[in-house]
């Protein structure tokens, strides 16, 4: 594993526009090396700007979109199509607007009849062992870039510090009593994430700064699970200023002043 890199924008707009041009260049990149592309999607205000971004960039058409594997590294467990579903959200940012691949699309599973989470995490985990077996044999890592929200809390993904979830050893995980709602989830674990190529936290505005301090500085991952989000090759922290408030000079030198 590689020492987070840190970099900080002037401010959330300026954030999410950076990141969608970043994330355009390490698909393409991704596709030049091994012909297709995996991208693991965050719900939460900072993730889905930068899929709009994204969508409104005229440099979205270098994408082979034909060619590109979409995850998703939580999900709120609610009907199929509701408005704060993470897929949902996705969809309408960017996913409607581009021509994906719908066999490539792996949405997680809704709230619909019977199906608990855990139901849901388990339909989702053989997904994952279906494509990690591809991968594996073409030798592409199983996700090229996988990105993540900061909760106020420290949280990633759908796993909140303390939580029961951070120590299941199941690749992907029910979660019941979410602090933020809904409570009912479905999340990546913390080694699915960890196996990602690179991971970048997005992160804006001055209530996560305490968090981002807290997961830099060397707390554990348990009480600040973003601490634990590394990627295999790049942990990338792509800040505003008021996400970088908190973080110690040597840490915050600023990429747009
Ligand atoms: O489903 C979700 O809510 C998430 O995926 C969650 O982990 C989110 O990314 C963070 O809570 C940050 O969300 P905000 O950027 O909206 O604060």
């Amino acid at each position: 594993m590689t020492p987070p890199t840190v970099v900080i924008h002037r401010d959330a707009e300026t954030l999410v526009q950076a990141v969608a041009a970043r994330l355009v260049t390490r698909l393409v990149d991704a596709q030049a090396a091994h012909g297709d592309a995996s991208v693991v999607l965050t719900g939460g205000t900072a993730g889905i700007a930068t899929l709009r971004a994204v969508a409104a960039s005229p440099a979205r058409g270098a994408v082979d979109w034909d060619a590109l594997s979409v995850w998703w590294g939580d999900e709120r467990f609610l009907p199929p199509g509701d408005p704060d579903r993470n897929e949902t959200q996705a969809r309408s940012a960017l996913l409607d607007h581009v021509p994906v691949d719908p066999a490539r699309v792996f949405p997680m599973p809704a709230a619909v009849g019977d199906l608990t989470p855990e139901d849901g995490a388990e339909q989702y985990a053989q997904a994952l062992a279906a494509q990690t077996a591809k991968r594996a044999h073409s030798g592409a890592p199983v996700f090229d870039v996988l990105l993540l929200g900061v909760g106020p809390d420290g949280h990633v993904a759908s796993l909140f510090p303390e939580h029961p979830a951070l120590h299941d050893d199941r690749p992907v995980v029910g979660v019941r009593g979410a602090p933020k709602p809904p409570p009912l989830r479905i999340s990546l674990s913390m080694p699915v994430i960890r196996s990602a190529d690179e991971v970048w936290l997005v992160v804006a505005g001055p209530d996560k700064a305490p968090a981002v301090r807290m997961a830099l500085e060397g707390s554990g991952p348990v009480q600040v699970p973003a601490a634990g989000a590394n990627g295999e090759r790049a942990t990338r922290w792509l800040l505003d200023r008021a996400a970088a408030a908190e973080l110690p000079a040597d840490l915050a030198r600023v990429a747009s002043p």
